[in-house]
């Protein structure tokens, strides 16, 4: 099983994006999580293609791109054009969840579906088949640097059980107040894949708290 830490891009300084973008590529990270708000599903407007673009261009690893927009459906294309490798969208966003996972699949990317923190993870049963990842939203969506939401270890051995003998190479992602002090119990719960904003780049060295997130990852997976 590989462990994923995404250190979400909302989070960096965006007067020195390259320098952000540049300290991920080097350093231990293995995948830069992009967050697109649209003021409309979530209080908050983040970036849109631009920024995607200028992201995309200077990335050296694989771009996630979690969409926190009301009708994914007409953008999908675009952020696969755009350079996306994988794209999640929001189950409380879909009228017709099967039809956009396709839409995603078709567009030549990895297909992911987010959890608000009250939405429960069997409403994914019918498609849980059909998906590569699921991200578990630990906070509200719309901004970083909120608390994490403890129920969140629930909803992953939920999940968990969800996807035996069905779905089991799925990527089980939490994102939201994902720091050095929960992500050994998120490991223990049974997550594999780690977003993280100001844990990452509110600390003196982002590559080194990358470093200490991967090491934490490790030592709870060989114990
Ligand atoms: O999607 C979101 C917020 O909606 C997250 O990706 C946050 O950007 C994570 O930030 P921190 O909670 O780690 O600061």
């Amino acid at each position: 099983m590989k462990y994923i830490i995404a250190p979400s891009i909302l989070a960096a300084d965006f007067g020195n994006l390259q320098r952000d973008i540049e300290m991920i590529n080097q350093s231990e990270a293995d995948w830069f999580h992009v967050d697109v708000m649209d003021g409309v599903f979530v209080p908050n407007i983040s970036f849109g293609f631009p920024v995607m673009a200028a992201v995309k261009k200077h990335a050296t690893k694989s771009l996630d791109v979690h969409l926190m927009i009301v009708d994914p459906d007409k953008f999908i294309p675009e952020f696969a054009k755009a350079g996306a490798d994988r794209i999640t969208v929001h189950y409380e966003a879909c009228t017709h969840l099967h039809r956009t996972i396709q839409l995603i699949k078709a567009s030549g990317c990895k297909a992911g579906v987010a959890l608000n923190p009250h939405t429960p993870v069997t409403l994914l049963q019918d498609v849980i088949e059909d998906l590569d990842l699921v991200l578990i939203m630990s906070v509200n969506p719309g901004f970083g640097g909120q608390a994490f939401i403890h129920n969140t270890y629930k909803k992953i051995q939920d999940l968990k059980r969800l996807i035996q003998g069905v779905n089991e190479d799925l990527i089980i992602q939490v994102d939201g107040g994902v720091s050095l002090l929960n992500i050994t119990k998120l490991v223990s719960a049974g997550a594999n894949a780690f977003v993280a904003g100001s844990a990452i780049f509110a600390t003196d060295n982002p590559s080194q708290t990358i470093i200490e997130m991967k090491n934490l990852v490790t030592t709870s997976i060989s114990i």
